[in-house]
């Protein structure tokens, strides 16, 4: 079976890495590729790494581009996403690297987008409990942001092995990329480059709900949580670092167990040997996550780190893996865990 996909986005961070990977999968056919004030403009010189697509013309986003393909990839600015989707048929299979399907509580949506509730799609993180099963055969995928997808790896075990208290404490570092191409006054490289600072701190964050929309579905009660992101002089790469009080009675070994336990099978997630720690170098371009976790016996807290390619697992490689457990293809297909180093 050969699937044919488009990417609307295709101008983008998001989307030049759907192509990427989509050039190395060896079950897709690459068809249109749609952008707003670039259509019209070669692909060539938007995303010089993607060679064989150089030659391509963008087309504008518009239901009539996108027709006639079994996959259609939307790395769209969020709020764009619905109207498109809406124009495509229910048999073509839609994955959505934006946030407008994420959430299930609509009080959520409204709080941090401050817009109506377009709808709740099957969530692309097959690697929470059940995540698989939602995926299969679905139609509609929406793509978890970057930073929950770290912290969810990061935490769900010890959510839901019932080790940790409802309440957690997460810091993540992420590389520029992950605000996309749009210039912004922080990210000019004289700001950005030698210099590390947070941003949306307080509860601030559009994706605090999401982290705790996922682990308090693994946890089976309401987890609350404050999160600080910030942002880290690199390209690319998300390290986060997560702590959650420990239940009474938990020990180092059942941290451990739960967590080799939980990432046993994982095809992606690799629990790093005790001692050592993740780091976004190892994961560069890889659909690759690494996670170490510790018991601070002190202050009888979990702490758990991963670290991921924002852009890869975070996004492209994320939408890929689900699209292949849609399609009934091996969930690895097209994917590595094979960094660049140094
Ligand atoms: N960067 C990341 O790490 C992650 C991004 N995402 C999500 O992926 C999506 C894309 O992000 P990213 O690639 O970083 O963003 P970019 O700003 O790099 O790219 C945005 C893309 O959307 C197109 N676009 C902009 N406005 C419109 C519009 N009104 N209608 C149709 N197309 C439009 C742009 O086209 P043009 O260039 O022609 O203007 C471009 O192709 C976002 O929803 C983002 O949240 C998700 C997880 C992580
Ligand atoms: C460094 C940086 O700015 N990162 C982005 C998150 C990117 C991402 O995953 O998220 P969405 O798909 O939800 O946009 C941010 O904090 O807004």
């Amino acid at each position: 079976m050969t699937a044919r996909v488009a990417v609307a986005g295709a101008s983008g961070y998001a989307g030049g890495e759907l192509l990427r990977l989509l050039l190395a999968h060896p079950a897709v056919e690459i068809g249109a590729l749609t952008a707003n004030s670039n259509a019209g403009q070669p692909l060539g010189p938007l995303q010089p790494h993607l060679a064989p697509l150089a030659g391509r013309v963008l087309e504008a986003t518009s239901a009539e581009a996108l027709a006639g393909h079994d996959v259609v990839f939307l790395a769209l600015p969020h709020g764009q996403s619905a109207a498109v989707a809406e124009q495509l048929g229910p048999d073509v299979l839609v994955v959505d690297c934006g946030a407008d399907f994420r959430l299930k509580d609509a009080a959520d949506w409204e709080a941090f987008y401050g817009s109506p509730h377009a709808g709740t799609w099957p969530y692309g993180l097959p690697e929470l409990p059940g995540g698989r099963a939602a995926l299969e055969k679905a139609t509609r995928i929406a793509v978890p942001g970057c930073y929950p997808t770290a912290v969810s790896l990061a935490l769900f075990p010890a959510y839901a092995a019932r080790l940790a208290e409802p309440e957690a404490v997460i810091v993540a570092a992420s590389g520029t990329s992950g605000a996309g191409k749009a210039p912004r006054a922080n990210l000019l490289g004289s700001e950005v480059m030698g210099s590390m600072s947070p941003y949306g701190v307080g509860g601030g964050h559009r994706h605090t709900p999401e982290m705790s929309q996922n682990l308090s579905a693994c946890a089976d009660e309401p987890v609350g949580i404050s999160f600080t992101p910030t942002l880290a002089p690199m390209p690319r790469g998300i390290l986060a670092t997560c702590s959650a009080k420990a239940r009474p009675g938990v020990s180092g070994q059942d941290v451990r167990a739960a967590y080799e336990k939980a990432f046993a099978d994982e095809p992606f997630v690799r629990l790093l040997p005790e001692g050592q720690w993740p780091a976004t170098a190892a994961v560069y371009g890889s659909n690759a996550v690494q996670v170490q976790v510790a018991y601070d016996e002190s202050a009888r807290r979990i702490v758990a780190v991963s670290a991921i390619d924002n852009l890869t697992k975070g996004t492209a490689g994320g939408a890929v893996q689900s699209m292949n457990i849609a399609l009934g293809l091996p969930e690895q297909t097209g994917l590595s865990t094979i960094g660049v180093a140094p």
